[in-house]
């Protein structure tokens, strides 16, 4: 379970102050799809690096089984995988060296690493290539070795940012359907999407986030019923004009 409250992150520069999230509430629960749904800008990364104690709030508080993102970030650390699409692996080393380097990271034993990686290798079907440089993988391989690595520790949860950004179709569907199988294993998962197909497939839950204020969080079923829509694009776009979002465009 993870809860986030009031939570409120600023970011200062000498040109410009971006209240990034502001006073963001909500809770994503174990075998249920949380999904953030926003805009670029919307303050969708900046929720999730908070959740995963890479960044701190400003104020407000979040806890993830309990345990709360500053005060016990190592033990949130060892519950959470966190994948980004940013997360372009690249270099001389192979998945299985990768896996083994954050299974370090993670103060894993190696015993414990090795059978993890047989693990992974066999369900997300990487062993023809664990081996292999990741320089030399297709982007499909690269992308199961990059949720290899964020699963290595076998996290309860599971933080995806924007998980099918850049992937062909095919690409895409297959981390959809690893996400979907991961729902059924009962992680808690939160993931971010511009993109409202990818919402309205894979979530149980929306958060709609637009300047950093959570808009909208609901069932899926619930939205319908209350925006009498049954189509996530026209309720976002009936939610953003509401909240004066579409005046300039
Ligand atoms: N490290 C940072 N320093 C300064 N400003 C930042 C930083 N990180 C994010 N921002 C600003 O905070 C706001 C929210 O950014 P964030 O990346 O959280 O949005 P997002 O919803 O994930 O957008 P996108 O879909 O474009 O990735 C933006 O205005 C962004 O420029």
């Amino acid at each position: 379970m993870i809860e986030v409250s009031q939570v409120h992150k600023t970011f200062k520069s000498r040109k410009r102050t971006v209240k990034a999230v502001d006073g963001i509430s909500f809770k994503a629960v174990p075998g249920e799809i949380f999904g953030l749904l926003g805009p670029n800008g919307a303050g969708k990364t900046t929720t999730l690096r908070m959740i995963v104690t890479l960044l701190k709030p400003d104020s407000g508080k979040i806890s993830v089984f309990g345990y709360d993102t500053v005060e016990d970030a190592r033990e949130v650390r060892k519950r959470v995988g966190f994948l980004t699409s940013d997360m372009k692996l690249a270099g001389s080393l192979s998945p299985r060296e990768l896996m083994y380097f954050f299974g370090d990271l993670n103060h894993i034993e190696r015993s414990v690493v090795e059978k993890r990686i047989e693990e992974l290798a066999e369900y997300l079907g990487m062993k023809d290539f664990l081996d292999e440089r990741v320089s030399k993988l297709s982007t499909g391989m690269k992308q199961k070795a990059a949720i290899a690595i964020s699963l290595i520790h076998d996290p309860q949860v599971i933080i995806f940012d924007e998980p099918t950004n850049g992937l062909d179709i095919i690409t895409a569907r297959m981390v959809t359907e690893f996400i979907k199988d991961f729902k059924k294993q009962g992680k808690t998962i939160i993931i971010s999407t511009h993109i409202m197909s990818v919402a309205e497939k894979l979530c149980d839950k929306v958060g709609i986030i637009l300047k950093g204020k959570l808009v909208e969080n609901d069932y899926l079923e619930n939205l319908y019923e209350k925006y009498q829509m049954n189509d996530l694009e026209d309720i976002f776009f009936a939610v953003a004009e509401r909240e004066g979002e579409l005046a300039d465009v």
